[in-house]
């Protein structure tokens, strides 16, 4: 019997890209609705590690691209889940699809703050949800996003990252030694090459995104989570134990 080919666990940046486009070409889904998806899987991993801090907000920094999109979706969804979410959205693009994003948080009341500092941070946040950059990330961090990475370093709040811990380059991880340190992790789709630098104790890995088709995952021989019931996430096991 022939031996089974590994599966695909970590994508590298054209991967993660391409598979983005089949699953809005070939599989005929709209970006609103992966972005739906995906910014669900982060809120409910929120609600699920950080249930019990509600008594304080939590800020949701979001970034120009598609993460942002992902985390302004999720701070929506952590408001109705009875969290405090304001949002820091230092570049707030003219596109369309994330400024209806940004009128959705402002209808439920959700407040836009202006800047942050890691004093503020620390003395008002339970945790921060990092929505700045995801697995289009190239390059060194430029502003204002510069800044804003370097306030959320020196703050000893915990962060939750959306599909890259920001500033990582995406497939070697923290090499600037300019990116974000997260607490946990939420890999969308699939993780990508960066997230094998991510493991390490007392941090938590998560998978979220439940939109991939089994032909999709095939075509790509990918590790695809195991999802119970109607959970939004499943958790990443750090080596490959499917049959
Ligand atoms: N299938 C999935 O898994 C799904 C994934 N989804 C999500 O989409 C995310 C990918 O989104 P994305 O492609 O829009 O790119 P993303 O990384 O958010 O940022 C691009 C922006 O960042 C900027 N920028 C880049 N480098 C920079 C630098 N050094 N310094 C400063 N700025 C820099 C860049 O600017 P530009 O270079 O164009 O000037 C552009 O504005 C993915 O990670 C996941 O969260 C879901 O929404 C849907 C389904
Ligand atoms: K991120």
């Amino acid at each position: 019997m022939a031996a089974r080919q590994p599966f695909l666990r970590y994508l590298n940046q054209l991967q993660a890209q391409r598979i983005d486009e089949e699953l809005m070409s070939t599989h005929a889904f709209s970006i609103d609705q992966l972005m739906e998806l995906a910014g669900l899987s982060v809120a409910s991993v929120v609600e699920h590690t950080y249930q019990h801090q509600r008594s304080k907000p939590l800020l949701v920094v979001a970034g120009p691209g598609n993460n942002g999109g992902d985390a302004l979706v999720a701070a929506r969804h952590l408001k109705h889940f009875g969290f405090a979410p304001e949002v820091l959205y230092p570049k707030a693009p003219a596109n369309p699809l994330y400024q209806r994003l940004v009128t959705q948080c402002k209808d439920l009341d959700i407040p836009f703050v202006a800047d942050i500092s890691s004093a503020v941070v620390d003395a008002r946040y339970c945790m921060v949800l990092d929505g700045i950059f995801g697995f289009s990330f190239k390059g060194d961090i430029r502003a204002p996003f510069d800044a804003v990475i370097a306030a959320l370093r020196a703050t000893s709040t915990p962060i939750v990252s959306i599909d890259i811990p920001s500033g990582w380059d995406v497939e070697l991880g923290n090499v600037s030694g300019q990116g974000l340190e997260p607490t946990v992790l939420v890999s969308l789709t699939a993780p990508k090459l960066c997230a094998q630098f991510f493991q390490k104790t007392g941090r938590a890995h998560y998978v979220g995104g439940r939109f991939v088709p089994r032909a999709l995952a095939q075509k790509y021989n990918l590790a695809t989570p195991k999802y119970v019931g109607s959970l939004q996430f499943a958790q990443w096991v750090d080596e490959d134990t499917s049959q």
